[in-house]
């Protein structure tokens, strides 16, 4: 086919510390080039830009602009390297990190965009990670159990203090002007449509996991107001009004055109969540097809033909990934973030001179001599909880830890740990899955933690079952893309897209019959150490000595 007739989309992931935009070709999926927007802010956790406030422990915070920054300039990059002409892309789709979440007036400004409230901490956008609402979320489930709330089992029994409500009663609390003044409050994958467009609108992904809408409606008033009188209405602030995944979400304006490159009037796709877009990427949209993604956190989405209440899982949303199915979410707050904190706070530097020297990452220096390692040689065994726990305990004010270590501890025999650690944590999700009556057919692995092979060998040995692996290194942007050319009209559904542009190939990795055995032992250990923490009681209270200590 001549390459000036062909048709291509673009995908832009809005990632923790960086947006992603790829372009794609409609036929095949094939991808012509990729750039990368670093935020300029990264995460905002300790104080505010400009005037310097200071942040309470378990902020995050994001800047719109940094997101603005990602269409500037990783949109044109891409297009210029992908050799691809503005006149060839015949859509945008774009998907979010989420619950990432921001208060704007109705015309979609953030408010923290305001020159009025731009020293409020509260004005700003609240990134995923943000968790410092634990304890309206904890009062929010408290309540939705007593009134026995018919949403409640859809979340496996309590919401995370990461969502809209969360999120939404702890900025009404604290910071009642800029509550009042917070004409909506929405979701970042909505937002970024709404500087695309111009339009706003609500995708059914974010409003059915983050937002609490199940079965068309989201939590009543009633119980709002006994959460807080000043918290009835709060729906209001949300859209009435859902998108469905892959649908049309309105028309590039002429602004976005000015930043993008690309031309006026394209079609953009309704909003997305990077975990949900990447089974689509991974073409996993069939029932019993869990998708892990596999960065700083792990998301685990799997459509499902059945529905059922799930004990801990995110939740249960009707056309959540893919239209016509069920679609399940699970996840675990850190994995990637884990091994970071790991090499950044407790290698010598005496192994950073040694990766140095060869040219590899610390990460990949003590992946190889972890690999060398017999399973269970380290005598230790950790829990993964150091970002908090999001399935199936739902719980951030836990913590991780490691147990067994000794003199003779090696700074690899603790990253081994670590690695087990979060492989358990992804067995406990499965059996979660299994053990209510839904079935997990397939695995499959997509995301940044694909470069270490070893990690991978890892999660088959655990799980006791082969890995797929999605076929793309940019899973969420690839995802986006697929989404574009519904919303372009380039496929009937997401689910034709998916088949002819999403790559995978199946088990790439399969379990070795000796360590799965050996492992199943550790697992045993894990799971004992999962359940005496499990409710928390000592780690909270931790958690409120160290509260105290940095008040
Ligand atoms: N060789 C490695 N082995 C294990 N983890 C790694 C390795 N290299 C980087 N990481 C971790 O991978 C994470 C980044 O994953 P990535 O998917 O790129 O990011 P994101 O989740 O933001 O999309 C970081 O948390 C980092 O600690
Ligand atoms: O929670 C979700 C999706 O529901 C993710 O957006 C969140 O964990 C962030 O994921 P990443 O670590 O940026 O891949």
């Amino acid at each position: 086919m001549n390459v000036d007739n062909e048709r291509y989309v673009v995908g832009v992931d809005f990632g923790t510390l960086s947006g992603r935009a790829v372009v794609v070709r409609v036929a095949d999926g094939a991808e012509a080039g990729s750039a990368v927007h670093e935020y300029a802010h990264r995460v905002i956790e300790d104080r505010l830009p400009g005037t310097g406030a200071r942040l309470g422990a378990d902020w995050a915070l994001q800047s719109p602009q940094d997101w603005r920054e990602v269409l500037r300039n990783a949109v044109p990059q891409a297009l210029a390297v992908s050799g691809v002409s503005a006149s060839q892309v015949i859509g945008i789709g774009t998907d979010f990190t989420a619950c990432t979440v921001l208060p704007a007036t109705a015309q979609g400004l953030p408010l923290c965009e305001l020159p009025e409230l731009r020293g409020r901490p509260h004005a700003w956008p609240k990134l995923w990670k943000h968790h410092s609402a634990q304890p309206y979320a904890d009062r929010i489930n408290a309540l939705a159990e007593r009134r026995g709330e018919s949403w409640l089992p859809r979340y496996g029994g309590r919401i995370s203090s990461e969502w809209e409500f969360a999120k939404g009663l702890q900025v009404l609390e604290e910071d009642p002007e800029v509550y009042g003044r917070a004409e909506r409050w929405i979701e970042a994958a909505d937002w970024i449509v709404w500087e695309l467009t111009g339009v706003e609108s609500r995708n059914v992904c974010t409003a059915g996991y983050k937002g609490i809408h199940q079965d068309g409606a989201y939590p009543g008033d009633d119980f709002l107001a006994e959460l807080n009188p000043a918290f009835a209405g709060f729906a209001g602030k949300l859209g009435r009004e859902l998108s469905p995944l892959g649908g049309l979400a309105g028309r590039l304006t002429a602004r976005a055109a000015g930043w993008t490159g690309l031309p006026e009037g394209l079609a953009v796709a309704v909003g997305n969540v990077d975990a949900h877009v990447t089974a689509v990427a991974a073409d996993a949209v069939r029932s019993g097809q869990m998708v892990a993604i596999m960065g700083t956190s792990t998301c685990h989405v799997m459509p499902s033909d059945r529905l059922a209440e799930v004990p801990g899982m995110c939740g249960v949303v009707r056309d959540g990934i893919v239209p016509g199915l069920w679609g399940y979410e699970a996840g675990q707050s850190g994995v990637g973030d884990i091994f970071a904190w790991f090499v950044e706070t407790s290698v010598p530097a005496s192994y950073s001179r040694e990766a140095g020297s060869r040219g590899i990452t610390v990460h990949e220096y003590l992946t190889e001599l972890a690999a060398a390692q017999k399973v269970g040689a380290h005598g230790l065994v950790a829990l993964d909880w150091h970002n908090g726990n999001r399935s199936v305990l739902v719980d951030h004010d836990l913590s991780g830890m490691v147990v067994g270590q000794t003199l003779a501890t090696r700074p690899e025999d603790t990253y081994r740990a670590l690695i087990e650690a979060t492989a358990f944590g992804a067995r406990v999700i499965v059996e979660a899955f299994e053990a209510a009556g839904v079935p997990v057919e397939e695995f499959v692995v997509a995301g940044g933690l694909l470069r270490n092979r070893f990690l991978m060998q890892v999660y088959a040995d655990v799980l006791r079952r082969p890995l797929s692996v999605i076929g793309s290194g940019q899973g969420p942007a690839l995802g986006s893309a697929i989404h574009a050319a519904v919303a372009a009209g380039a496929y009937r559904d997401v689910t034709a897209a998916a088949a002819a542009m999403g790559k995978r190939t199946e088990a790439a990795y399969v379990p070795d019959a000796g360590r799965a055995d050996a492992y199943d032992r550790l697992y045993a250990e894990y799971r004992d150490l999962h359940d005496h923490f499990a409710d928390g009681a000592l780690l909270h209270r931790l958690r409120a000595i160290r509260n105290e200590g940095a008040a």
